[in-house]
């Protein structure tokens, strides 16, 4: 057997039989996702819009496979219904099952809000918010509704909010809102839906998608987050991992910050600019401050 560089903390075997798949498991957190799995003995879909680094994914994701576990790739664009409608359907043809979803596809520009055209908010929206609804509808119609299951959404840290990422912050959030609806209307189908929500880590190809911006604004951000480090892939592999696994059986409906509490101090790379304030209301002159 060749050697595989993953080390998991999970038992070996976890998810013998097992069957998931990953959006956008060809690269970067969902690779690792994808990789940790197939380690624990899991079958894996990985699953995004571009053949060729799907194609090099999977060919490292074989050797990482362990107790019978099986990797297949597939292209489908999260926003189009029909390729979603497709990828659970080849799934099941494949191995019979499905067990977990990881929507973990999706992405973002950085931009103003004032400056963004309606065809960059959505396709924002639609890669972020209607494709992770359309591979969880999908899932549950084929499969879930009838076998239980559990779902994991990837999204950020954006519960206040993200300046010159108003588009992602606000499908990010949606989606929590969504798990949180799904997580009551389907606990009686069995399904678990929990989220994960990933501080600053570090891939090559989340820097490079920002292109000559992407170093800055990995750098700035780093430098806010309280770790004081950036992220590491394993890290959010690891939280999947758990969400998936029978030790959360009793967690749905949740968000787990994986980030150096950088959620709780200042997330944005974004400063206020220098302004000339409002006079606010008072009508004391007393209560006006003097400091
Ligand atoms: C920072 C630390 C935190 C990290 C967080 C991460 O998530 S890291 C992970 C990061 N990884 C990822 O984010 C990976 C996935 N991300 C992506 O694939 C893209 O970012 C996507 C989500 C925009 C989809 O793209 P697509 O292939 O569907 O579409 P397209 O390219 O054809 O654009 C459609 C429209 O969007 C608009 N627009 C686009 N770019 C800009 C811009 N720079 N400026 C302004 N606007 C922009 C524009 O209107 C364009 O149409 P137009 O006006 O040109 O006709
Ligand atoms: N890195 C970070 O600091 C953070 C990342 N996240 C989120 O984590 C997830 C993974 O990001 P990361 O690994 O860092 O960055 P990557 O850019 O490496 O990953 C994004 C993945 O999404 C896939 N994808 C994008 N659009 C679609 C689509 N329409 N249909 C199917 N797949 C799609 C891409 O594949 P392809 O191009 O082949 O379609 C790619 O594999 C993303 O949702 C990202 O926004 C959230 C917070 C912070």
């Amino acid at each position: 057997m060749a050697n595989s560089a993953v080390k998991s903390v999970f038992a070996p075997g976890l998810f013998k039989s097992r069957v998931a798949i990953v959006t956008g498991g060809g690269t970067g957190i969902g690779q690792a996702i994808s990789r940790e799995l197939a380690h624990l003995g899991c079958s894996v879909v990985i699953a995004s819009r571009k053949a060729d680094r799907l194609a090099a994914a999977a060919e490292k994701l074989a050797v990482d496979c362990r107790e019978g576990a099986r990797v297949h790739h597939t292209v489908c664009n999260i926003r189009q219904e029909a390729d979603v409608q497709r990828l659970v359907s080849e799934t099941l043809d494949k191995f019979g099952r499905l067990d977990f979803l990881v929507n973990n596809g999706g992405g973002q520009f950085v931009c103003p809000a004032s400056d963004m055209k309606l065809k960059g908010w959505n396709a924002v929206i639609e890669t972020n918010l209607t494709g992770t609804f359309l591979c969880i509808r999908e899932a549950h119609r084929q499969w879930m509704k009838r076998n239980g299951g559990s779902i994991v959404n990837i999204v950020m840290d954006a519960y206040k909010g993200w300046p010159m990422f108003a588009h992602s912050a606000a499908a990010r959030s949606a989606v929590e809102n969504l798990s949180k609806t799904l997580a009551v209307e389907w606990a009686s189908d069995r399904i678990r839906i929990n989220c994960v929500a990933p501080g600053i880590i570090y891939s090559e190809t989340a820097v490079a998608n920002y292109g000559e911006q992407g170093r800055e604004v990995f750098l700035r951000s780093k430098a806010r987050v309280p770790a004081r480090r950036f992220g590491h892939v394993e890290e959010i592999s690891a939280a999947v991992a758990f969400l998936c696994s029978p030790a959360a059986g009793y967690v749905t409906g949740q968000t787990l910050y994986v980030d150096g509490a950088v959620s709780l101090y200042r997330t944005q790379f974004f400063d206020v600019p220098e302004f000339e304030p409002a006079e606010g209301w008072y009508w004391e002159e007393s209560s006006k401050a003097k400091l």
